[in-house]
């Protein structure tokens, strides 16, 4: 082999390494860090609605509903996800909550641990936002750690009320997020969150029920507003909760999804982006009722019904996910 050929084959190779060195952490970076601090739907008091999020990288993260905080951080601790106390870890890299409707399941762990909490802001649709300050933070169910309402306010908390469909700057952050009305059991409102970071955006809905059951165009709203994410590989992940099994009666529903229901929900979104872009699209199942029985059901019959290949996850308390 002459010079001339060793020097080429050379060039070729380091052009080679350098492309896939290039490449390779396109495709595999991920864009948000995720610590469920609780994932199911009632019962047990440990372990309900919140999730921390953050920029991949970051450690300034927002609480996504917040119905326990403090041992769900406990039990990232242990599984090594944080390394400084729990207590810390609330104060200073919870950088605010945002809470999708005030429901006890979604705000008790947040309201446990005010006393102990540092100065931050609360996010919310306005009417759940004035739930939490004249139900809660009124001195008679909780001390006013709000900034309005009953006196003194305490105003450990500001509540920022935030503008359907209208993107706002979370403090102490670089999250920005859009919230959306949905319907919780005609006519009482939840929230769904638009997380953006860059050009990545996650997907967060709070309690729901299906549009068809609530009468509704709530969902449908949402699905419109995030198919060009979807097509544009934008949207990283899709938080949706699945309550109750299939056999739960329409009339005992209170608001919430099955998994048939959740799926008719995602055969909607697929119509607007085509089934093919929702293939392999990461959906994390959350507030499963812990009724005997029924998470189990609930995963089967979501795995069975899983026309789209969804990319189903089913998150624990405490183990950090990626997406
Ligand atoms: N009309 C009702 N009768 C009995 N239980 C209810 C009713 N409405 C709501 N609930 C329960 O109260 C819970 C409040 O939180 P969830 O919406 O997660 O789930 C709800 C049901 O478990």
């Amino acid at each position: 082999m002459n010079a001339d050929k060793r020097t080429l084959q050379k060039v070729i190779g380091s052009w080679l390494v350098v492309s896939i060195l290039i490449t390779l952490p396109a495709v595999a970076q991920p864009s948000f860090t995720v610590v469920p601090l609780g994932v199911k739907g009632g019962l047990q008091e440990n372990n309900l609605s919140a999730y921390l999020v953050a920029p991949a990288g970051s450690a300034s993260y927002i609480c996504l509903d917040a119905g326990t905080v403090y041992s769900g951080v406990e039990k990232a601790i242990s599984n090594k996800v944080f390394s400084v106390p729990a207590g810390e870890v609330v104060r200073n890299q919870i950088k605010a909550y945002l809470i999708s409707h005030a429901h006890l399941d979604h705000v008790a762990g947040m309201l446990i641990g005010a006393p102990d909490d540092s100065p931050k802001s609360i996010y919310g649709l306005q009417s759940c936002l004035t739930t939490i300050q004249n139900n809660y933070f009124n001195w008679q169910a909780w001390p006013n750690f709000g900034d309005g309402g009953n006196p003194p306010a305490l105003k450990k908390y500001q509540l920022r009320a935030l503008v359907p469909q209208q993107e706002t700057a979370i403090a102490n952050t670089a999250l920005q997020v859009q919230a959306f009305p949905l319907s919780h059991g005609k006519p009482y409102q939840s929230a769904a969150f638009l997380v953006r970071h860059g050009s990545s955006y996650l997907l967060y809905l709070g309690d729901t029920g299906a549009d068809a059951v609530e009468q509704s165009q709530n969902l449908r709203t949402v699905w419109q507003a995030v198919q060009p994410l979807i097509k544009a590989h934008q949207l990283k992940a899709i938080f949706i909760e699945a309550s109750y099994p299939n056999t739960q009666p329409e009339k005992q529903l209170f608001g919430h999804l099955t998994p048939a229901l959740l799926m008719q929900e995602m055969d909607a979104l697929g119509q607007l982006t085509g089934p093919a872009a929702l293939r392999g699209l990461p959906v994390i199942i959350t507030h499963l009722k812990p009724s005997p029985g029924n998470e189990a059901l609930i995963k089967k019959q979501l795995t069975e019904a899983n026309k789209l290949q969804l990319k189903l996850v089913f998150p624990e308390q405490g183990r950090r996910l990626e997406f």
